[in-house]
């Protein structure tokens, strides 16, 4: 995660910084990312925006990191895009139908100076436990007849489930559908209230809100007589960082659009 990919500037082999334009900078994501970048070697902060701010062209950056609100963040994206800056995504709800529109403004998007093409990471998580439990639990997955996933957030989380969660359930549920694995068991038929949970490529999901809390998950799996409990903690927002420092690094070298930073350093 700590390896450093900085941009030849000229044919001397010479090395520039990247400069990198957080949106979303006084939030408390945005805030830790200004700090980090501002600390990380090879970065420099040109730019920190904020709701109602005009991005412009982001002071020259060749990188954003997006960090604000479901809603808000499919136009920055756009925005960036359109002039041919690569951006590190860490808002959450980016759907199916978000996504395709990207993909397909991407595909069309000009190449980003001599470079091959502007390079967008949709990042649900930036920590390495939790990337390293969303693995782990689709391995573990196919293995057990019932699967569950609950998120536990700070209270002030506007968006439920989590985008870790949807994520995490979407890779365990395709991992059952590959390896032809049956429905999860629940009898219930009665439910009024949804107290089953979302139901995420048929996995339940249940989100927790929780005043004291930072970001966390769990997912269950069940056989009969025995269980497998997989958790992640996210306790400070400082676990993010190294993702997002190494996202900013890594994403000028991967045009087109990832989703998972995981795709980035080889889980
Ligand atoms: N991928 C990951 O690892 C992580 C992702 N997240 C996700 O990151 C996002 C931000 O979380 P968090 O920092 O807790 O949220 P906050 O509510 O603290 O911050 C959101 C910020 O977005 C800003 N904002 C809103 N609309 C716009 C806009 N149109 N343009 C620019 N800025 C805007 C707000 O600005 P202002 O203050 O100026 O009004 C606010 O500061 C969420 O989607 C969350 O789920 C969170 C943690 C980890
Ligand atoms: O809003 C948060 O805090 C977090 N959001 C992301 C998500 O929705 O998955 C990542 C992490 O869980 C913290």
């Amino acid at each position: 995660m700590n390896e450093q990919v900085t941009e030849p500037d000229d044919d001397s082999g010479t090395r520039r910084e990247i400069r990198v334009a957080v949106i979303g900078a006084r939030g408390r994501m945005g805030s830790e990312a200004v700090r980090a970048i501002e600390a990380a070697e090879g970065l420099s902060l040109v730019g920190a925006y904020g709701s109602g701010d005009d991005l412009g062209d982001l002071g020259g950056a060749d990188v954003a990191v997006e960090l604000t609100v479901p809603d808000a963040s499919p136009a920055n994206v756009a925005h960036c895009v359109e002039r041919g800056i690569h951006v590190v995504v860490g808002t959450t709800g980016w759907d199916d139908e978000r996504l395709d529109a990207l993909r397909r403004q991407l595909a069309d998007a000009p190449p980003a100076g001599a470079g091959p093409g502007v390079g967008v990471l949709i990042a649900p998580n930036f920590a390495i436990g939790a990337l390293l439990l969303m693995s782990f639990a689709a391995k573990a997955a196919p293995f057990f007849e019932s699967v569950e996933v609950i998120e536990l957030h700070h209270p002030a989380k506007v968006d439920a489930p989590s985008g870790t969660a949807a994520r995490t359930a979407a890779m365990i549920g395709r991992a059952r559908s590959e390896a032809g694995c049956a429905d999860v068991p629940d009898a219930t038929t009665h439910d009024p209230d949804g107290a089953r949970g979302a139901k995420i490529d048929g996995i339940p999901v249940h989100a927790v809100r929780l005043r004291g809390l930072t970001a966390h998950q769990e997912v269950l799996l069940g056989n009969a007589g025995e269980m497998l409990t997989l958790r992640h903690d996210s306790f400070d927002r400082g676990s993010f960082m190294p993702g997002v420092v190494a996202a900013v690094r890594a994403v000028g070298d991967h045009p087109g659009l990832t989703v998972g930073l995981e795709h980035y350093i080889g889980l």
